[in-house]
């Protein structure tokens, strides 16, 4: 009615005298919470979240129309207010209204930038004798308890995230999770105890020094390599700090990120109290690319298959732009700034492949190497798979061990029992058959590379003798031309 009373311009000068002369006669004050407001537009709202988590927690008994939210393990429900839902609240004899609802699309365009992404809000109502009590105390009450209930019924999520054609323009979908419920601990990882409560200690450290950070004028940030072959323990240990800190992870994969912009907004869209993983973050993208290009510039006679393979790499790797330099402004540029209490972790199997601005101090300040299985690491893996402490088959399996290159994974899997039957002394002489194995192996692929070598540098011999020997060929063969030419000469004189 109101639109078809007032068309065009008029309609905005109707409804601020309407609006003014509703304020007369309305005894209410109305205040709105939105999840995204203007101004930061990126970031969920905090009070948002937190008024969220105070009405499932305290009003949602008298709501009739109720949305579930998350479900674990189908055991537990968390509710919230569906849209259009008043429910009220007391706070010190007075009553308040809490109704929910989400912009309408004219208001949105209006009122957000965040376009056609829809933007849900929490509405306050009080008499307006309340304003100050209201807006002092209750308020920050919610929002405390609020904050309060969310680290109690916090539950730890492993992120991913999605690929960048799939982010939804209607809902913010760059990350996707689960519950994260891995049951690695620093008691269960094994490794060398002094480096293990070396790691133990800087972890604490940090996530209990805001106000250091501060002072020394960094972001409360710290970076973490870990580096070593195959199976030893290095996504365990980033499923340990997890559950040592008690923080979310968000497992990036860089080949789903379109370019630099977008790892901007992915970085932007993670939580505090998290861990930034990007796993084989050799494989991940050409990141020494440019720099390889630069060096190998006027290298034209290249092997052509080599070229070949290389281009076919590139070929599968275009499907993110994401460059070095993106990647390092990502884990120190001014953006990463935002947010706070966050580990960034790279593992790599090759940590010489790896550009030394992305693994230098101040990136990634704690370099890890995670190695083969040593008998300190033996003894925590033997405890924990066989609840053994010592035993007469240890001695042999240290001076095995010290002989034998062998992954914790590995020395894990012959020690995991695979039948009732298998007694701990089976599994440790299971153990052993396979170091002789492996030192058997070993021993072959040395001899094996021994030959080849000698081989090699035979043939390499060879070359260098057939070149020798031509070069002397030709030089005799210069001096016997040249002694043949004198005597001719000198027989012309003589004549
Ligand atoms: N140091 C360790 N302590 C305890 N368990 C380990 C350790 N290393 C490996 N394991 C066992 O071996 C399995 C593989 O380990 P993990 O996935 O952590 O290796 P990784 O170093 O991440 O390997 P990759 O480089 O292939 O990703 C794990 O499930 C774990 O049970
Ligand atoms: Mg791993």
């Amino acid at each position: 009615m109101f639109m078809q009373l007032f068309p065009g311009q008029l309609r905005g000068d109707a409804r601020r005298y309407v609006n003014k002369l509703v304020s007369y006669v309305y005894p209410y004050v109305e205040i709105t919470f939105r999840e995204f407001q203007v101004d930061t537009w990126f970031e969920r709202s905090e009070a948002f979240e937190a008024i969220e988590r105070y009405l499932s927690a305290n009003s949602s008994k008298m709501a009739k129309r109720l949305k579930a939210n998350v479900v674990k393990d189908c055991k537990s429900v968390v509710l919230s207010l569906a849209e259009n839902e008043e429910v009220t609240d007391e706070f010190n004899g007075i009553r308040i209204w809490w109704t929910s609802n989400k912009d309408t699309p004219e208001q949105r365009a209006l009122f957000s930038y965040r376009g056609d992404e829809e933007n849900r809000f929490y509405r306050l109502t009080c008499r307006r004798e309340h304003r100050d009590i209201i807006t002092k105390d209750y308020v920050k009450h919610v929002l405390d308890e609020g904050k309060a209930i969310a680290v109690r019924t916090r539950q730890r999520k492993l992120y991913t995230n999605n690929k960048t054609e799939k982010w939804s323009r209607f809902k913010r979908t760059m990350w996707s999770h689960i519950i994260f419920e891995h049951p690695s601990t620093f008691d269960t990882l094994a490794m060398d105890p002094k480096k293990k409560k070396e790691i133990l200690n800087d972890l604490i450290t940090f996530s209990k020094s805001k106000d250091y950070y501060k002072k020394v004028g960094k972001s409360w940030k710290r970076g973490y390599l870990l580096y070593g072959p195959p199976g030893t323990g290095k996504s365990s240990m980033i499923a340990a700090m997890a559950n040592l800190l008690d923080y979310d992870i968000y497992d990036l994969e860089l080949a789903s990120v379109k370019d630099n912009t977008d790892l901007r907004k992915l970085l932007i869209d993670t939580s505090t109290k998290s861990i930034i993983v990007i796993e084989d973050i050799d494989c991940s993208l050409n990141l020494t690319g440019q720099r390889k290009e630069k060096k190998e510039e006027g290298k034209e006679d290249k092997d052509p298959i080599e070229k070949k393979v290389e281009e076919e790499e590139d070929k599968k790797k275009k499907g993110s732009e994401v460059t070095l330099s993106g990647l390092l402004n990502f884990i120190d540029g001014l953006w990463s700034a935002c947010g706070s209490e966050r580990l960034i972790i790279f593992t790599t199997n090759y940590v010489e492949k790896l550009d030394p601005a992305l693994i230098r101090r101040g990136r990634m300040d704690k370099h890890i190497e995670m190695s083969y299985c040593c008998y300190e690491t033996f003894k925590v893996l033997a405890k924990n798979y066989l609840d053994l402490d010592s035993h007469e088959l240890f001695e042999t399996i240290c001076r095995m061990l010290g002989e034998t290159q062998m992954t914790p994974a590995d020395v894990a899997e012959n020690l995991m029992p695979k039948s009732d039957e298998e007694t701990p002394e089976i599994c440790l002489n299971n153990l052993i058959k396979s170091l002789e194995d492996a030192k058997e192996v070993a021993r072959l692929k040395a001899l094996e590379d021994a030959k080849i070598k000698v081989e090699e540098e035979a043939g390499k011999k060879k070359d260098e003798d057939g070149e020798k020997e031509q070069k002397i060929d030709a030089k005799l063969g210069d001096e016997e031309g040249k002694k043949a030419s004198d005597a001719k000469e000198n027989g012309v004189m003589l004549a």
